[in-house]
């Protein structure tokens, strides 16, 4: 028998609060898209059964997915409307939903219309994480409006299903496995809400419409018509804590959207490509652990960098690199309070002993990452290993200097104010990277075999620590006199370190700057000398250089970041074009005065973003489809630098490089 949900139903649910078992206590510590939208619409084949896509259906394409978050957790919606990926409470929990490693047994939260779906249209509310999935099915439309609530210590997954033509039924399915899809909760049923328990995890369900549970599941059959609603809001808690009391899910509703809006409204850029930057914006602060300022460069783990291959690899953490630089694009578009919260994650979490200063960290600082494979997790259309943890943490890769001392200087540049023990830190970094600088290390790509090298991206970077500490002293007189001392012996040392990498990473015979010092070998990393002022764009080496990227690295119109058939990272199979490499090559044609080719790679890679304009890690031209973790923090960071450098240049009709100082690199 179905049940009609009415609008009246929501009122029933209680105010927002926390308990002593909040969420905060356990976490230890498009504008409107219709124009995408439309284009993205896509009618479902004819003959679809009726649930639209039947039982234990496969993960969608990556590009398929809206991503959706609270910057604790987050979880990824597919255009049928199914919840795939949830990590709650943070980016980093054990996913309590992973059908998109697996299927429906590992975990899914599923609302389909039990008639015929004939056309789905998904599109984000405005500038905000508000996710809408419109279903057109043969009894009528309905809208799916999901959200996570970033206003609160709680981690909740909201769905509010709005009746827009018709009558539809719908089924509600959720399937919650904890531990990626191992753990098999116990259910307990009370009226109008569910409670899921596994271990340390408990999941609170309630709706506005009866539920039914059976030892596996929690499902709900219900109708609505034109202008009803109904709500469903699950509620992560620990298992050993009372539920949290319900939500309000109209007003969580309305705090998240004022919350985006109110955000995104701050936005300072004002280009002609604001869409696309606005929403990579919005989507780099939803990959911020609020919690501790933390900055993950993606919420999903081993989304494949090969279907089917094992490039396979979770990016649920913190690098040095990848989060720094998603600052420097933060400050790009004027917030620079984020800037501070970064700052401040910085010097929690590797100040105290810059003799071990790692790559990366977990989001609350965590150090040790140890990586290990889920092995009954089936993977991204059979793309196995599943990982979990990270073994790139340990790695030593020397960039992360120049990342780090470019971060405080650029946060400088932002207005600001020193830290304390600025040049304390500075000089500390500046005695290690000068004890190591000369060491071959893993390299911005942490590559897992061939050995340590010289990587001339590394080296580039050594020379930007360098260079950010000589313009921190210089410009902002940091280390006062004792700065000042140190002048002399910086400035020779920068220049002995450029002379290094001239001399060294230059080969004569591909007439490019060379992956590593003696190598034949190209790599798109080379590509971020101008950005950093290490050498101008139309310096004859970098002209050439170019040249030499776009004949042999160049894809199917996108740039890889190195030849994979070289055996170059000690994997097996191959991977698709790099995004954030594409968007560095945009950015050299800008510097050297190419901006109509700028524009035109730029907009190339504008067409390949999703219907809500989201961009993964890589891009796979030959299957027109986007690989590897999703939404990507570097892929997002670069957008908006060369939105940024195109506009910048094209303004100051320059043919010279970026005036200096840029950012690391974007
Ligand atoms: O390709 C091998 C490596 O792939 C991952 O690293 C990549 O992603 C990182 C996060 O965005 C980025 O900082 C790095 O430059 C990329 O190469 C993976 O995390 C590594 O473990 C893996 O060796």
């Amino acid at each position: 028998m179905f049940v009609r949900a009415r609008v009246s139903a929501l009122a029933r649910a209680s105010v927002v609060s926390s308990d002593r078992c909040g969420v905060a206590s356990r976490v230890r510590r498009s504008r409107d898209t219709s124009r995408r939208a439309t284009r993205g619409a896509r009618a479902l084949h004819p003959s679809a059964p009726t649930r639209g896509r039947g039982a234990n259906a496969m993960a969608s394409r990556i590009e398929d997915y809206g991503f959706i978050g609270d910057m604790k957790g987050s979880a990824l919606v597919s255009r049928h409307a199914d919840i795939d990926w949830l990590c709650v409470p943070r980016f980093d929990s054990e996913a309590c939903l992973a059908a998109l490693l697996g299927r429906d047994e590992h975990g899914r939260w599923a609302l389909r219309p039990t008639s015929r779906v004939l056309e789905t249209r998904q599109r984000y509310r405005g500038d905000t994480l508000v996710l809408e999935t419109e279903l057109e099915c043969d009894e009528g439309v309905v809208r799916i409006v999901d959200f996570m609530t970033p206003t609160s210590d709680r981690s909740d997954v909201v769905r509010i299903v709005e009746g827009v033509r018709g009558a539809v039924t719908l089924e509600m399915v959720l399937d919650v496995r904890f531990g990626y899809g191992a753990s098999l909760p116990w259910i307990r049923s009370y009226d109008r809400q569910v409670t899921l328990v596994a271990g340390p995890d408990s999941m609170h369900l309630r709706a506005s419409v009866p539920l039914t549970s059976t030892r596996t599941r929690v499902s709900s059959i219900f109708t609505i018509r034109a202008g009803e609603q109904a709500s469903f809001v699950a509620t992560w808690a620990a298992s050993d804590c009372a539920a949290p009391p319900p939500l309000d899910a109209g007003r969580a509703l309305q705090e998240t959207e004022r919350f985006w809006l109110e955000w995104a409204g701050r936005c300072t850029y004002r280009g002609k490509w604001r869409d696309a930057v606005v929403r990579s914006l919005l989507t780099l602060k939803a990959l911020t652990y609020a919690p501790t300022g933390g900055i993950v460069a993606a919420p999903t783990t081993s989304l494949p960098e090969e279907i089917g291959g094992v490039r396979n690899w979770d990016y649920r953490f913190c690098w040095l690199r990848d989060a720094t630089l998603t600052l420097d694009a933060l400050m790009i578009g004027g917030y620079s309070d984020e800037a501070r919260a970064w700052r401040d994650w910085i010097a929690r979490t590797v100040l105290g002993d810059l003799s071990r200063l790692q790559i990366m960290y977990g989001l609350a600082g965590e150090r040790r990452l140890t990586e290990f494979e889920l092995d009954w997790l089936p993977g991204y259309e059979e793309s196995r290993p599943v990982r979990v943890g990270n073994g790139a943490w340990n790695q030593f890769q020397l960039d992360v200097y120049g990342e780090t001392l470019s971060c405080l200087y650029q946060a400088r540049r932002a207005g600001l104010s020193a830290l304390e023990e600025a040049w304390d830190i500075a000089h500390e970094l500046l005695e290690r990277i000068e004890s190591i600088w000369q060491k071959p290390d893993e390299g911005i790509w942490e590559v897992r075999g061939g050995g340590l090298r010289h990587f001339t991206h590394s080296k580039v970077m050594a020379w930007v620590a360098i260079d950010r500490a000589i313009r921190l002293i210089e410009e902002f007189g940091v280390g006062g006199e004792r700065g000042a001392n140190d002048l002399a012996h910086l400035r020779a040392l920068r220049e002995r370190i450029h002379e290094d990498v001239c001399t060294r990473a230059w080969n004569e015979g591909i007439g490019a700057f060379a992956q590593s010092y003696g190598s034949d070998a190209l790599d798109a990393s080379v590509l971020i000398i101008p950005h950093c002022g290490f050498l101008p764009a139309d310096d004859p080496r970098m002209l050439s250089t170019v040249r030499a990227i776009e004949k042999r690295l160049v894809r199917g119109g996108f740039v890889q970041r190195y030849s994979t058939e070289l055996g170059l990272d000690g994997l097996p199979g191959d991977e698709s074009p790099f995004l954030a490499c594409s968007f560095w090559l945009a950015d050299n044609y800008a510097f050297q005065g190419r901006i109509a080719e700028a524009e035109e790679l730029f907009e190339r890679l504008l067409a390949i973003q999703n219907h809500l304009g989201l961009l993964a890690e890589e891009y796979d031209p030959n299957a027109g489809r986007q690989i590897g973790n999703f939404p990507q923090a570097f892929s997002h960071l670069a957008l908006i630098f060369t939105a940024n450098a195109i506009e910048t240049c094209r303004a100051k009709k320059t043919t010279r490089a970026q005036p200096a100082p840029q950012p690391a690199h974007p």
